[in-house]
């Protein structure tokens, strides 16, 4: 995001808030009231161990588990007990860990099956070119034959080939080679400047230090640490305190 919108954002209102927010899956109570607040225009991140609640918490933003206490406010609009398709329509995108693409499709038709609301506007393909250049290049090949990295751009490109106000991604360099993640980096890089709003979740701290603009971390079901990721970038107590173990293995 430019630096001039992004000082602008900082008056604003967050374009997605979680005020209290608990989930129950059957039994188990697994967020135990969640604040989560994501600022127009920047990229923030969700960072947090396994099983910490971070897939729970973009499902339950989805409407794919329903929060059983606590608001979700996106964009002005109390989300908390619309379907998924509605939240959907709302402007949300959601790219799940599992990475939504056809493998036997090619590239244009796996977008083409994505953009729900007609043929495809050739000018926001262009636009999906400029940060992600490596779809146009396989834009006629199956999308099975492209690298893990590429995939998971096929599956971004698909989640804003038509506009979206927000991108939740759950934690797209899992199972990657370090030289794949460094090229999804360059294309989440190209992203933000395009002033589109997305929430990353990740483990992968070296991924998202230089790419957050803030970060929240969760343990236990809740958000245990909210701020700017330059301020957690430059603390190696604070990581080591926040992130322990899952910084360890993942660097
Ligand atoms: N369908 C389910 N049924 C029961 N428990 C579940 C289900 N899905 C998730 N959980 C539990 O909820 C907790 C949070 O899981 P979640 O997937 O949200 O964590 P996470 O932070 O995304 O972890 P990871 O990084 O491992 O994906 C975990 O204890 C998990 O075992």
């Amino acid at each position: 995001m430019r630096d001039a919108n992004r000082s602008e954002a900082a008056g604003q209102a967050p374009l997605l808030t979680l005020s209290g927010v608990h989930t129950h899956i059957g039994q188990y109570h697994i967020l135990q009231g969640v604040d989560l607040a994501v600022p127009r225009g920047g990229l923030s991140v969700l960072l947090g161990r396994n099983g910490a609640g971070k897939t729970t918490t973009l499902r339950t933003i989805m409407g794919l588990w329903k929060a059983s206490a606590g608001a979700i406010t996106f964009d002005g609009q109390d989300i908390t007990k619309l379907a998924t398709p509605d939240i959907a329509r709302a402007g949300i995108a959601y790219v799940p860990e599992s990475m939504a693409v056809f493998s036997d499709l090619t590239v244009r038709e796996n977008l083409h099956l994505a953009a729900r609301s007609g043929p495809m506007d050739q000018a926001r393909v262009d636009w999906i070119f400029g940060f992600f250049p490596a779809l146009k290049k396989f834009w006629n090949y199956p999308a099975g034959n492209l690298s893990g990295g590429q995939k998971q751009m096929v599956a971004i490109a698909r989640a804003i080939v038509e506009p979206r106000k927000l991108l939740l991604v759950d934690e797209p360099t899992k199972g990657l080679a370090p030289a794949i993640v460094q090229s999804l980096i360059a294309a989440f890089r190209e992203l933000k400047e395009t002033d589109t709003t997305i929430l990353l979740v990740e483990q992968n701290f070296n991924f998202v230090r230089s790419l957050g603009d803030t970060v929240s971390v969760m343990d236990d079901g809740r958000v245990a640490h909210a701020g700017a990721m330059a301020a957690l970038a430059g603390d190696d107590e604070l990581q080591q305190r926040l992130l322990g173990l899952s910084l360890d293995s993942h660097q």
